[in-house]
């Protein structure tokens, strides 16, 4: 796997300082009150499981599975929910945990159908932001890193459902899928 790796742009040690930072963050942001917490599946699972034991507040697990890029480099611009939430999330403290903002329609949309849900507060943590490919404006409350406009693999982030278990964050080389 790591043959189709142009080069790593975060370590293991460099991820797990970042969820760290983001961790003790929310901790203090959240203190006396309970996190329902909303993964985006597949992409955030890794980047999920390693941020709510991160969290020392009171934390609720639940998924949501959206896609819109299959097996593309490039977003297909439909975003479909695969799977619902298990629970009602109204009077809740909604922190959606996603891997990357890209061109921001899967958070715009799940954003607007979660403020339908009646919950108290809905507040948004990625790790990764990619700005320069932004085509709708999303609020990200917690922010790990700022990247460039490559497409990344790793850590969760997956090409055609590959790579998703590297420990590491690297540029996949072009010629994989071009
Ligand atoms: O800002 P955007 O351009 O919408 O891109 C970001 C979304 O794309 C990826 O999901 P994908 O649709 O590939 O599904 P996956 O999580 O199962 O890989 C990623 O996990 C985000 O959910
Ligand atoms: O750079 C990326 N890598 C993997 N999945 C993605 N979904 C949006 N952007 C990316
Ligand atoms: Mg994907």
């Amino acid at each position: 796997m790591m043959n189709d790796i142009e080069k790593v742009v975060y370590t293991k040690e460099e991820l797990a300082a970042c969820v760290k930072r983001l961790g003790q963050q929310i901790s203090k942001d959240y203190a006396g009150k309970e996190i329902f917490a909303v993964g985006i599946l597949k992409g955030a699972v890794i980047f999920f499981a390693d941020l709510v034991r991160a969290i020392d507040v009171p934390v609720q697990l639940d998924f949501m599975a959206a896609s819109s890029y299959g097996d593309s480099t490039q977003t297909s611009g439909t975003v479909k929910i695969l799977k619902d939430l298990d629970f009602s999330v109204e009077g809740k403290h909604v922190l959606i945990i996603e891997d990357i903002i890209d061109s921001g329609l899967t958070l715009n949309y799940l954003l607007k159908n979660f403020k339908e849900r009646k919950p108290a507060s809905v507040k948004l943590c990625a790790l990764l932001d990619k700005p320069e490919r932004r085509k709708v404006e999303v609020k990200i409350d917690y922010s790990g890193f700022t990247v460039p406009d490559d497409f990344l693999v790793g850590y969760g982030l997956d090409y055609a459902e590959k790579y998703r278990n590297l420990p590491c964050i690297g540029i996949l080389k072009k010629e994989i899928y071009s």
